[in-house]
C-alpha cells in the first residue's frame, strides 16, 4: 500500500531536511535510498516526474532547498554547487548522470587490509 505522494514526498523531505541542510555547513552527507526491487526507492527520490512542485521526489526538493539557502546567505558565502548520482545494483556502481552509456560503470575496487 503507497500513501499519497504529497504526504510522502514531503514527509520524508522533512525528516532529511536537517541533514541535507547540514551540507552547507561543511559536513558530507549521503542519502542512500535502500530496499526490494519495486519498494518504491526511484519513485522516492525523483518522483513521477511532472513539472509541479507536488510532483518533485527527494532529489529535487533537496536541491531547491539547498539553491533557496545558497541564495539566503549570499552576501556572506559563495557555494558551488555539485551533483552526482549514483546505482549500487547486482555490484556494479553506475554514475546515472553519464552522457556516454559506455562511461556509466565504474570500476569496482576491492582494498584489502592485511
Ligand atoms: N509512493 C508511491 N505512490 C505511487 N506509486 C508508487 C509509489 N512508490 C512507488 N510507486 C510505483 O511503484 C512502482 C515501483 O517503484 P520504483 O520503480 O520506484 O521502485 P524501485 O525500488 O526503484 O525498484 P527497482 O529496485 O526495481 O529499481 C513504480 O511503478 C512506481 O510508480
Amino acid at each position: 500500500m503507497y500513501v499519497t505522494l504529497r504526504n510522502f514526498a514531503e514527509d520524508v523531505f522533512q525528516d532529511t531536511k536537517p541533514l541535507v541542510r547540514s551540507v552547507m555547513d561543511g559536513y558530507n552527507v549521503c542519502i542512500f535510498a535502500y530496499g526490494q526491487t519495486g519498494s518504491g526507492k526511484t519513485y522516492t527520490m525523483s518522483g513521477p516526474g511532472g513539472e509541479s512542485t507536488k510532483e518533485f521526489g527527494i532529489n529535487q526538493l533537496a536541491l531547491n532547498d539547498l539553491f533557496l539557502l545558497s541564495d539566503e546567505r549570499k552576501d556572506i558565502m559563495s557555494y558551488k554547487i555539485h551533483v552526482q548520482m549514483v546505482e549500487i545494483y547486482n555490484e556494479q556502481i553506475r554514475d546515472l548522470l553519464a552522457d556516454d552509456p559506455l562511461l556509466t560503470k565504474y570500476p569496482f575496487v576491492v582494498i584489502s587490509v592485511v
